[in-house]
């Protein structure tokens, strides 16, 4: 969490090399971040990004979407990959626009979309840049029960998220970015109960 411009999209979009950075060390699951292409390649696999804008390609329907990245990449052949696909549509809620195109979703569904997409390359984390802040109201919350299963299910997730009742309710760990620094992070309870610092206290009675 954080206010805007504090650098929240830029420190998640470093974890899979979206985006360069001059300190620091980037470790995924045992991978360490370097600037050759293979070793970005490997991190990529092991991370699905969802951003604000769901960034689907529209003139592919809702399955060849979701298929695309395990053929090319994984190189899966069709059918294990439309097994899979329609495995994590059922899971996201929207079996039944498989043969849809994005333009005839909600946006709702779009994001849904999105997330079985990331979902299909089998990720060990997924990242999530703001997921439901180009959402309509009454569209967040089916977006934000899809996340929430998936972090019951034990998915490592970094969300970065205006949304507060969710991130009190789903995350173990709460940081507080601002001006391009980590202020303070700690479990929810401790953050929104007794933050240790005042930019902290500060943040959050401007939420709150
Ligand atoms: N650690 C950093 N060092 C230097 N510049 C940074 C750092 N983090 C972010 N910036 C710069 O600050 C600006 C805002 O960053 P960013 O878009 O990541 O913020 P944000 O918190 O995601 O904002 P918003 O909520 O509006 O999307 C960008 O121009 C980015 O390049």
């Amino acid at each position: 969490m954080g206010p805007s411009g504090s650098g929240k999209s830029t420190f998640i979009r470093t974890f899979n090399a979206l985006e360069d950075y001059q300190q620091g060390r980037i470790e995924v699951d045992g991978i360490a971040l370097t600037h050759d292409l293979r070793n970005i390649d490997a991190i990529r696999k092991e991370v699905g990004m969802v951003f604000q804008q769901f960034n689907l390609f529209p003139h592919l329907t809702v399955l060849q979407n979701v298929t695309l990245s395990p053929i090319w990449v994984r190189r899966w052949k069709k059918q294990k990959a439309e097994e899979v696909a329609m495995q994590l549509l059922e899971r996201v809620g929207i079996l039944e626009q498989a043969q849809k195109y994005p333009g005839q979703l909600s946006g709702g569904q779009q994001q849904r979309v999105a997330i079985a997409r990331a979902l299909a390359m089998q990720p060990k984390i997924m990242l999530f840049d703001e997921p439901t802040s180009a959402l309509d109201p009454e569209m967040v919350r089916e977006v934000l029960d899809v996340m929430r299963s998936l972090a019951r299910s034990g998915m490592t997730m970094v969300v970065v998220t205006h949304e507060v009742g969710f991130a009190r309710e789903v995350a173990d760990r709460i940081v507080l970015m601002d001006s391009g620094m980590l202020v303070e992070q700690a479990p929810p309870q401790e953050f929104f109960q007794n933050p240790k610092e005042e930019r902290t206290r500060k943040f959050l009675s401007q939420i709150l």
